[in-house]
């Protein structure tokens, strides 16, 4: 489906969200009427001055299933939107992999929710890493961060060459202004920029916590759904992409880099959100999570977690993720004899995890909203034994798992924990504990 974008009035970091639905779309959207060349791509002049230029998300032959790019129609082509470039210490927080700056024993990891500080922090100042897999530079792995943000990115922005960021809100709303138009994020919901996407991050009231899974390495898909058939799971429709919204803009501003690891900075003199018009299937979307429609086992057993992904990163080898986004959404629980919580487990991908709102069926304790954990390459994890005791237990009726969100960034590299989040205060060094009471239960004369 093609939407052309509602015409909007030039604005200057006022427009408002419009969106278009679909995923992967070949969408246009233009601010101003016949700002996009009509049958083209590079006319010789364009209208309204504007520039032409072209964002490549894929190489140019990538197949056409997996290519990805976009044409902007701009004020000014992005050459003219960055200056000498200074090393940046904006997000001290921050790492890429490689970084093997800290070493925690092997064992399953979980923390307590990160406090949102008194201190100053913008979307970017406010990210700290977690974990880092992979190699940015070999653009495979990923990083998973937590942000924190006490106020909004003013006459600041941002784009990120290392890899595209899928954006978790846990805690307070954000509005993120892209090159591409306006979106708004609340917790329940998530964004995602395409790596080289130009944006800042707005708070929209309360101070803002949350999760970003940033991706080295093939975009974000759909999963093939397989004998699921045509609909289920996320489905298309369902991802909104912002319709153009431009600002001309002349203020002292402050554009910033992350590429290679390192972040710089260069000062410019106006806002390089300046896309009069576009098209293309390389851009930011949002999606409600609450869409989402799950499907699992409706007689026996625990499927696999892969059944609620909602988006996936691929590999070089099929069906062997870069990155899974998985989704532990509300849903009932139907399953006849059968221990419902996710079964005990050893994993040869890593899995991180986080908690937006609820209670985790295999955690009911300890995992809590904002916090997160690490079950890494080939070590156990599984229902605490609170959860083993009570699943054993329950009399099986149909139950409704509601009002809880958790989510996995699951990958097939290693993850390497940083500094920051070996020494966070919040680090449960209990954690092996929760397993400690499943005592042993065998008996040879009882079948
Ligand atoms: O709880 C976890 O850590 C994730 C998880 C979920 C699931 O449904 C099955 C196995 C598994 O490890
Ligand atoms: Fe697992």
């Amino acid at each position: 489906m093609n939407v052309i974008g509602q015409a909007q009035p030039a604005r200057t970091g006022t427009a408002e969200p419009g969106y278009m639905s679909g995923f992967g779309n070949s969408f246009e959207s233009e601010a101003l009427p016949g700002a996009l060349p009509v049958g083209r791509n590079s006319p010789q002049r364009c209208a309204y001055g504007l520039y032409a230029e072209q964002l490549s998300g894929s190489p140019f032959t990538a197949p056409r299933a997996a290519n990805e790019r976009s044409w902007l129609y701009r004020i000014r082509p992005t050459v003219r939107h960055i200056g000498r470039f200074a090393r940046s210490d904006a997000a001290p927080l921050w790492r890429t992999a490689p970084c093997a700056e800290a070493e925690l024993p092997i064992q399953p990891l979980r923390w307590g929710p990160v406090p949102i500080p008194e201190e100053r922090l913008s979307f970017l100042e406010g990210m700290r890493t977690v974990t880092t897999a992979g190699d940015a530079a070999a653009q495979e792995g990923m990083a998973a961060h937590v942000y924190l943000a006490t106020r909004s990115m003013e006459d600041e922005y941002f784009w990120n060459a290392d890899g595209e960021m899928l954006i978790v809100p846990q805690q307070g709303r954000l509005r993120l202004r892209t090159e591409f138009g306006v979106i708004d994020i609340a917790p329940g919901e998530i964004a995602v920029i395409p790596r080289g996407v130009k944006f800042c991050a707005e708070l929209r009231g309360e101070p803002a916590r949350g999760y970003v899974c940033e991706n080295y390495g093939g975009t974000f898909t759909l999963p093939e759904r397989g004998p699921i058939g045509a609909n289920c799971l996320a489905n298309q429709r369902d991802f909104l992409t912002p319709v153009a919204a431009y600002e001309d803009r002349e203020a002292p501003s402050r554009l910033l880099v992350k590429w290679g690891g390192a972040l710089w900075a260069c000062e410019i003199g106006h806002s390089p959100l300046d896309v009069v018009a576009w098209h293309g299937n390389y851009a930011p979307y949002k999606y409600e999570l609450r869409r989402y429609s799950p499907v699992g086992p409706i007689l026996f057993d625990h499927a696999d977690p892969s059944i609620f992904t909602v988006l996936t990163s691929p590999s070089g080898t099929p069906g062997t993720a870069n990155i899974d986004f998985v989704i532990f959404p509300e849903r009932w629980m139907v399953a006849e004899d059968t221990f419902r919580p996710p079964w005990y487990h050893m994993n040869i991908m890593s899995e991180f995890m986080g908690l937006i709102y609820g209670q985790y069926d295999a955690k009911p304790q300890g995992f809590v909203p904002g916090g997160f954990s690490l079950h890494n390459c080939m070590l156990p994890h599984g229902p605490d034994a609170e959860a083993f005791e009570a699943a054993s237990a329950a009399e099986l009726r149909p139950h409704k798992l509601a009002n809880t969100l958790a989510f996995m960034f699951e990958t097939r590299l290693p993850q390497r924990v940083t500094r920051y989040a070996a020494e966070l205060e919040t680090l449960q060094r209990d954690y092996l504990d929760c397993w400690k009471g499943l005592r042993k239960r065998f008996d040879p004369t009882k079948p």
